[in-house]
């Protein structure tokens, strides 16, 4: 279900929240709202899922407006907020029960089992939860937010706190979500290669104010003539004659005798063309990230795709998105990642 968000202004008192950010989410993707502390994230969810009405502006989720539907919102958008909690002495299944009879939902135990199973907690649904860890809390929590499917789920940091097993786990569950349903997830994080690794798209707020948004894979290459060249010598001797030659491409830095290029794609190509095998132990090149793109964003409020921006059509997108660049052909490839093309003992040489 596609949503619309069109020139929404919320302040409280004198703190301005939201200060008109216009932008669209394409129905079925995976969408994530970035942005410093106090950027306005959380006030745009708390409208998005009908908590609280915008000063002006419109939020519309598939094609009908927030503000006018009232508590009909919950038949579409389900929110997991950052601090959901529950009552510890009732057992998951119990927390699930009460919420699924509060949303109306129909074939309850046949959602409940449906929603314990995607998130992984069939085997404690009859524990109290008081027992669950925070991880499992979470869990709960989302899978609440998944009863009767929702169309739209929308979830305030929802890997926020959680240890780096708890996170890999949410990971996959939003992964399953997005390659086996239709549903539109919005979520908001902090940690740039969460949203580079779930989302197809992201919109980028600064004090209540877009600054950029479009795919993952227009911002990140949105200053995509650069790129960067990492080169391991094969031995000491050889650093010397390698910097010397990497100041002929572009900005050069050193860290633990490894050398990082910055440069044109055009000079990255001619660099590793040049590298000689005896010479190099190892080389990668790396696409421009969703990190630099962020902090670009900020720092002249443009990543390249514009503000107001249409963030794509109608219809799934690319959840795995990556580019390569032409250097990767010149040689044998180990590839790292969609991002990086590795080369171990380069054959080219001068
Ligand atoms: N109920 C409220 N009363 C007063 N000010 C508020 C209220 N809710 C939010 N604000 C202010 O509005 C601005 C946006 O806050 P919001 O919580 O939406 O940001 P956020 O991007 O979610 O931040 P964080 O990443 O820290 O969670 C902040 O300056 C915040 O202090």
């Amino acid at each position: 279900m596609r949503i619309t968000i069109t020139d929404v202004h919320k302040r409280y008192g004198d703190v301005v929240a939201l200060d008109g950010p216009s932008f669209d989410i394409p129905s079925g993707s995976t969408f994530g709202v970035l942005g410093t502390n106090g950027a306005g994230k959380t006030t745009l969810f708390g409208l998005l899922v009908g908590h609280d009405t915008p000063d002006s502006g419109h939020i519309e989720v598939g094609g009908v407006d927030v503000e006018q539907a009232g508590h009909r919102v919950r038949e579409r958008v389900a929110f997991l907020p950052e601090h959901a909690g529950f009552p510890p002495a009732m057992t998951g299944r119990e927390v699930l029960s009460v919420h699924a009879r509060i949303r109306g939902i129909t074939a309850r135990e046949q959602s409940i089992d449906e929603a314990l199973e995607t998130v992984g907690l069939t085997d404690a649904a009859d524990r109290t939860v008081s027992g669950y860890s925070n991880g499992m809390g979470r869990r709960l929590g989302l899978a609440s937010a998944l009863l009767g499917e929702p169309p739209v789920l929308v979830l305030d940091e929802p890997t926020a706190g959680l240890d780096p097993r708890g996170v890999a786990t949410f990971h996959q569950i939003i992964e399953r979500i997005d390659r086996e349903t239709n549903t539109t997830v919005v979520l908001s994080s902090h940690v740039l290669e969460e949203v580079e690794r779930l989302c197809d798209s992201v919109a980028i707020l600064e004090d209540g104010v877009l600054r950029a948004a479009g795919s993952v894979d227009e911002l990140r290459t949105a200053d995509g003539e650069h790129v960067t060249v990492t080169v391991r010598p094969s031995a000491d001797q050889e650093l010397t004659q390698l910097r010397e030659a990497a100041h002929q491409y572009g900005d050069v830095t050193e860290t633990d005798g490894e050398l990082t290029v910055t440069c044109e794609r055009g000079a990255a190509v001619e660099f590793c063309g040049g590298l000689e095998s005896d010479a190099v132990d190892h080389f990668e090149v790396h696409e421009p990230g969703l990190e630099a793109a962020f902090h670009e964003a900020l720092a002249t409020g443009d990543a390249g795709t514009g503000s107001n921006s249409d963030t794509g059509t109608d219809t799934d997108t690319d959840s795995n998105p990556g580019t390569n660049t032409d250097t990767r052909s010149n040689s044998d490839t180990n590839t790292g990642s969609d991002e990086t093309a590795t080369v171990d003992t380069p054959e080219v040489s001068t």
